[in-house]
């Protein structure tokens, strides 16, 4: 092996964003994720599957602290972000939740102006000095959303006002205003037509270059669509994770192969 061909361990660590050991999720006595050993990649699309209850938006949710908003939940093992302990008592949930950024299933715009909207997180994290600034971020983050072209000149209507597929991107430039690192994505287009649900997954392939993206989707044709790396989810167990081409071309466990045959779910 020459210099070119070998794999530099420090570049190997660097693609790592989020790493997951030993995860666990409870609710109560319900011990809904188990043992679960995953590392997202920066700059790729991770898609979760698996068949509905195995717990696939239980552990989106458990890398953003957002499962800290649920009473009775708890989770545990170590889910590093870049290396560091995401659940350390001295990280901030909401300093974090503007790294790993979330889109949910049913757009939730806010009852505020589609401007207002997306300068929400860069108002409340302090990230825009002038007004000047603010503008730029917003229309940097429509335009990434891809919805600048169809809200510029109503910026000051109201989100709500917007069509399902025009409030899901709301949402997504809402989510991309703060440079989060991470955005996780629980069925973003669930809610959504197929044209809309095109320009979602279009707008996922483009967001990869920046962020890392992970993704919820009931859909398989979705997950081979949009993801380079695959997760199926079987019962609250991590039962297969790799290269999307792999998972559905020739998984390696007779679960993955029942469920993307629709033989399970
Ligand atoms: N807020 C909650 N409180 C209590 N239990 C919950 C809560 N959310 C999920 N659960 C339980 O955790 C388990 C996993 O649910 P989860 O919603 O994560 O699965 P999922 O794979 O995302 O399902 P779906 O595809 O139907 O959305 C289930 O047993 C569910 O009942």
């Amino acid at each position: 092996m020459n210099d070119m061909t070998r794999v530099d361990p420090r570049t190997e660590v660097a693609d790592v964003k989020i790493s997951a050991r030993k995860a666990q999720v409870y609710y109560g006595d319900n011990h809904a994720i188990r043992d679960v050993d995953v590392d997202i990649n920066a700059r790729m699309v991770t898609a979760f599957i698996g068949p509905s209850g195995c717990g696939k938006s239980t552990f989106l949710r458990s890398l953003n602290r957002m499962n800290d908003t649920i009473p009775g939940c708890r989770v545990e093992g170590t889910i590093l972000l870049d290396g560091e302990n995401i659940y350390d008592r001295r990280v901030d949930p909401v300093q974090l939740r503007a790294k790993v950024g979330m889109v949910f299933q049913k757009p939730n715009p806010f009852p505020k102006s589609i401007y207002d909207n997306v300068a929400y997180g860069p108002r409340i994290h302090g990230l825009t000095r002038t007004k000047a600034e603010l503008d730029e971020v917003v229309e940097t983050s429509l335009r990434r959303a891809a919805l600048w072209a169809e809200v510029k000149d109503r910026l000051h209507a109201p989100g709500t006002g917007l069509s399902g597929g025009q409030q899901q991107r709301l949402c997504i430039a809402r989510a991309v205003a703060t440079s989060p690192e991470v955005l996780l994505m629980d069925e973003p287009c669930s809610a959504l037509d197929p044209i809309a649900t095109a320009q979602v997954e279009e707008l996922i392939d483009e967001l990869r270059a920046q962020f890392s993206v992970v993704i919820v989707t009931h859909s398989m044709q979705q997950a081979a669509r949009v993801s380079q790396r695959t997760a199926f989810f079987h019962l609250g167990n991590l039962v297969e994770f790799g290269a999307t081409d792999q998972i559905f071309t020739n998984p390696g466990d007779p679960r993955t192969e029942s469920y993307i045959t629709g033989r399970i779910g």
